[in-house]
């Protein structure tokens, strides 16, 4: 039986040399990875008593959305700077390759929803740190973090179950 695995590319040295990219596009452009990942993920979130869906710009739009629809949710978009129209808090965080900074409406959210957070990848967990705090400064919880990569060497896992959060993965990839 396929696996999300068999549907994502790994290109050395993008964005920077040393660096394992792991491509998601071509798990996206395939049908049957695209499936693959959506029932994955609805799969280790069934049964979780969520609200809404916040997803992480850009790759964690693709599958919130999706997922959004699936588990019957809204879907919120945390997004990078400067895009979001209206009112927003913003946080700032570091990555496997720079920093950047990541915005939500001030009223995307309220007191009490409970939220499920989605991102393709979780590598050092600072996006989606970054994501949570946004999330939990409206007053809102983060019920699980579900992501279809965990880079394990990279101990974003650990650092968002050390700060309490349950954390869903469907594949890893770890000793580059
Ligand atoms: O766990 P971390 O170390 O924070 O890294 C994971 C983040 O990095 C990638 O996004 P990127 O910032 O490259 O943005 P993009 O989705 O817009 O390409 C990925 O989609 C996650 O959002
Ligand atoms: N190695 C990696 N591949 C793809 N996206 C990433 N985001 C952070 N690290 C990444």
């Amino acid at each position: 039986m396929a696996h999300v695995t068999d549907y994502i590319r790994t290109i050395p040295d993008f964005p920077h040399e040393g660096i394992m990219f792991r491509d998601v596009t071509t798990l996206f452009a395939d049908r049957d990875g695209l499936r693959l990942a959506i029932e994955g993920l609805v799969e280790a979130c069934e049964g979780l008593q969520i609200d809404t869906v916040a997803g992480l710009e850009a790759r964690g739009f693709i599958l919130g959305g999706a997922l959004a629809d699936r588990l019957g949710t809204g879907f919120v978009p945390i997004r990078k700077k400067g895009k979001l129209p209206g009112r927003t808090i913003s946080q700032s965080y570091k990555l496997e390759y720079g920093e950047a900074e990541v915005e939500l409406h001030d009223d995307a959210l309220h007191q009490g929803q409970k939220v499920l957070l989605v991102d393709d990848l979780l590598a050092t967990g600072g996006t989606a740190e970054a994501g949570i705090k946004l999330i939990e400064r409206l007053g809102a919880e983060v019920v699980a973090c579900a992501f279809v990569i965990d880079l394990k060497d990279l101990g974003g896992r650990e650092l968002l179950e050390g700060l309490g959060h349950r954390v869903e993965a469907l594949c890893a990839y770890e000793g580059d």
